[in-house]
């Protein structure tokens, strides 16, 4: 017999599921509004004890109402989530995917008390941002924490036994998944403006506080971004036979005007670029995997009409949204997951992998290391320093 079979029989009876010890997935991300009445109530469930002044809210009201009051997101996580049914089927893995929102329908509460409901016991979740920082990364862990506890259930520190444990997916923007997506998205776009360009690279910005306490687990928000922008646009130069010059600029600020957050603003920098002879602009909305309401307003309606004034040609590149590439990464990362948590168990004493098997690699492009899956201790807080009495799951000590 030879000794790939051998190997392959021996597996056979001790099978386990590469998503093992996972029984559910969780696709964990915003929410927004699905029609003019859920515009007021979904904005107080996004700022509730948050600083943003009254006239930033009813701006960002009418940029729902322009579009009928209904976000492009949920949609737009229906087709992620029929995406990662089908790339899941495809590898012949069997592993449910849930749908849960921390700001609307379905509510996170929900999607978990469903699946709890349907089985589920040790879930992983697939948090729609690619990026850590706050808003990207604790704040959904604080929420995931606080709906395991309204359920009632044991939460424990994200690993080992527990009536409903969830894991997270580690922020993935430097996967070569993601990466490879928005190489693609890029390089069509600039092969559909036709002419050089300048790159620009957007993404939403945040406070500097808010950036300064994002380096505890890794590089920080920015650092990030500056990473994966170098990695797409030499790979897209690339594909032309060119090189491109790009920057990185910032969309969506919303504090008080006081409040210093990261710059420039995509709009500013527009004008800067048209001030110094620059003729056309690639917008690459790197920061964003999906084309929802940020994209579609702060960058399709308001920075392309900026660049219109200016007399730039102007182009924007697609968020990765379902790209095949982009699902294939999602699902490798799921894997990823699953056998680091088999890893992790084992130290616990809990003998969950095959003889011989070790974890899965981290993948990763660009000069950053595999951000973190477990959380470090005080990682991603609102501000440096700050006392958190939040706690957060998928971290190593959920109380800092
Ligand atoms: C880094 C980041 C991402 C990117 C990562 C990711 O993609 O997840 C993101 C995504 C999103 N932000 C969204 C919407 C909003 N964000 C707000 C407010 C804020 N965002 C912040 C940061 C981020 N936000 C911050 C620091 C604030 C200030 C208040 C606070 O600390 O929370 C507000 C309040 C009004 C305003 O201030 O704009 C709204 C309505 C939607 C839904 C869009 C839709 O409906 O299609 C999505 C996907
Ligand atoms: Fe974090």
């Amino acid at each position: 017999m030879a000794p790939d079979s051998a190997v392959r029989t021996s597996l056979s009876s001790t099978d386990l599921s590469p998503v093992a010890p996972y029984d559910a997935l969780m696709l964990f991300s915003f929410g927004g509004p699905n029609g003019p009445d859920d515009v007021l109530p979904f904005l107080r469930n996004v700022t509730a004890g948050k600083n943003i002044p009254d006239e930033r809210l009813a701006a960002v009201a009418e940029h729902y109402h322009h579009f009928g009051g209904a976000s492009p997101i949920n949609g737009q996580n229906l087709a992620l989530q029929k995406a990662l049914v089908d790339e899941l089927a495809r590898r012949g893995i069997d592993l449910p995917v849930v749908w849960g929102n921390r700001n609307w329908e379905p509510y996170t509460t929900d999607a978990l008390s469903a699946a709890y409901a349907d089985g589920a016991r040790r879930m992983v979740a697939l948090v729609t941002s690619a990026y850590s920082s706050y808003s990207g990364c604790r704040q959904y862990r604080e929420n995931l924490w606080a709906s395991l506890e309204e359920l009632g259930v044991d939460v424990g520190a994200g690993e080992g036994e527990h009536p409903l444990a969830v894991d997270k997916v580690r922020s993935y923007f430097n996967h070569p998944g993601f990466v490879q997506a928005n190489v693609d998205a890029v390089t069509e776009a600039f092969e559909s403006i036709g002419r050089d360009a300048r790159l620009v690279f957007v993404t939403h910005s945040i406070p500097d506080t808010m950036e300064e306490a994002s380096t505890v687990s890794g590089a920080s928000y920015s650092a990030q971004h500056l990473d994966v922008a170098a990695t797409v646009a030499a790979a897209v130069g690339e594909r032309l036979g060119r090189p491109v010059t790009w920057d990185l600029a910032y969309c969506s600020r919303s504090g008080p005007p006081s409040q210093p957050w990261l710059e420039p603003d995509v709009n500013d920098h527009l004008t800067a670029l048209a001030a110094d002879g620059v003729e056309a602009v690639v917008l690459s909305p790197v920061g964003f995997i999906s084309d929802h309401m940020e994209v579609a307003f702060d960058l399709d309606t308001e920075a392309l009409e900026t660049a219109a004034e200016l007399g730039l040609v102007a182009v924007r590149a697609d968020t990765v949204g379902t790209r095949e590439p982009f699902v294939r990464g999602l699902v490798d990362l799921v894997l990823e997951r699953a056998s680091l948590a088999r890893a992790l168990d084992a130290g616990l004493g809990a003998p969950v992998m095959e003889p011989g098997e070790t974890p899965v690699p981290e993948a990763t492009v660009g000069d950053l290391p595999a951000f973190r899956s477990l959380c470090a201790p005080g990682c991603c807080r609102m501000r440096a320093g700050e006392a958190t009495g939040t706690p957060a799951a998928c971290s190593s000590d959920p109380w800092s």
